[in-house]
């Protein structure tokens, strides 16, 4: 799958002016609020006509403004998930699903209604109608009835930003689950790093309606590439692994990097699992010497790779830990305190760990 998009198109005093390829899976569409996330997205689900520029998926051309194509939103077979479910109050889960199921092309209604219902286990809500279904139920609903039109892609704009945190934290879990089962390649418009951390596999970043930077989701996350448009508070690093271990008495999974391993509490998720590692810098600390009589349960010695000052008195410090890097951001006064530069070993603190299974 292949999708490029290049638009340029005046909102009153916004411009947008943007340029992306995908290539599948999650591509986050990353930036903060105003940066023309849901502007961009519109115009690839066909709600916005931009004033110029081109939107191809595999070839097959959706916008070309300079040949006068414009292919209308229910032509593109692409299935749009909002912030709020928009399911039709007066049916049952059930025909809200069998809704969707109705725009999927002959041929491609294959039997895939019970997939669906089990990977988004929505089975015991078949028959309630949405006013009677929590947030996170209904947004479940939604991106089942959107699964079921056969889209070619996934466009979802801010899926879970009308949730509590326990709903968000209800339903990420099927949003990987559908990221790792159907292989529907996906938009995903979020201004949340945990989201973009836990799901993206590439990360558009978006600031005042320009594309400032694009990359895999590690790359991007670790905050080299993160300027104005997001946080760098919010940079951390995102890591992949396997559960070798789990001590159930204390509840603790050992999970394997490249080179060393994690200690992560309350993550029973099976031994041998694949699981994505999010650990962000402001949770991590330096040593010079190996700390002891210390609670923290993950010191992993490394050699400082490089250091960049944010021009705020913070550096971010990359850390290679045999083979994965693991940033930490601490304070410019720490970093000449402890004499820090490029090629000196150090011990990475971790305080926290998130850990999702993929
Ligand atoms: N129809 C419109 N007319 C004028 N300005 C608009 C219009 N639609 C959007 N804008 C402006 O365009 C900019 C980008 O809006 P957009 O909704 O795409 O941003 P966003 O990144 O999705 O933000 P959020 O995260 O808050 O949803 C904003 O400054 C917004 O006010």
């Amino acid at each position: 799958m292949t999708l490029v998009v290049e638009v340029r198109h005046r909102l009153g005093a916004f411009r947008l002016d943007a340029h992306f390829t995908s290539e599948g899976g999650v591509t986050a569409l990353f930036g903060r609020s105003g940066s023309g996330k849901t502007s961009l997205i519109g115009t690839i689900a066909g709600l916005i006509r931009p004033e110029e520029g081109r939107i191809a998926l595999d070839g097959d051309v959706l916008v070309d403004t300079a040949r006068g194509i414009f292919v209308p939103k229910h032509r593109r077979r692409f299935g749009y998930v909002f912030q709020e479910a928009r399911l039709f109050p007066h049916l049952t889960v059930r025909s809200n699903l069998a809704y969707g199921r109705w725009f999927a092309p002959r041929g491609t209604r294959a039997d895939n209604f019970s997939h669906v219902v089990d990977l988004l286990g929505i089975g015991a809500l078949l028959d309630r109608r949405p006013a009677n279904l929590s947030g996170g139920e209904r947004q479940r609903v939604a991106i089942g009835r959107a699964l079921l039109s056969a889209p070619r892609m996934l466009l979802m704009d801010e899926p879970l930003a009308a949730l509590d945190e326990e709903r968000k934290a209800e339903i990420l879990p099927y949003l990987e689950r559908l990221r790792d089962d159907t292989k529907v390649p996906i938009v995903y418009v979020s201004h949340a790093v945990h989201e973009v951390a836990r799901l993206a596999d590439r990360v558009v970043v978006l600031n005042d309606g320009r594309v400032e930077a694009i990359g895999a989701v590690a790359d991007v996350l670790s905050g080299s590439l993160l300027s104005a448009a997001v946080d760098r508070r919010e940079a951390g690093s995102v890591l992949t692994g396997v559960v070798t271990a789990f001590d159930a008495p204390h509840r603790l999974a050992t999970v394997q990097l490249k080179g060393c391993e994690l200690h992560v509490p309350n993550a029973d998720i099976g031994t041998g699992k694949s699981v994505r590692v999010h650990i962000a810098a402001r949770d991590v600390m330096l040593a010079v010497v190996r700390p002891e009589g210390l609670s923290a349960l993950n010191i992993l010695e490394g050699k400082i790779e490089s250091i960049a000052a944010d021009g705020e008195g913070m550096i971010t410090v990359r850390v290679d830990c045999a083979g994965d890097a693991i940033h930490a951001r601490i304070t410019e006064l720490s970093g000449s305190r402890l004499h820090l530069h490029a090629g000196k070993p150090v011990y990475a603190i971790v305080k926290t760990v998130a850990l999702d299974p993929r």
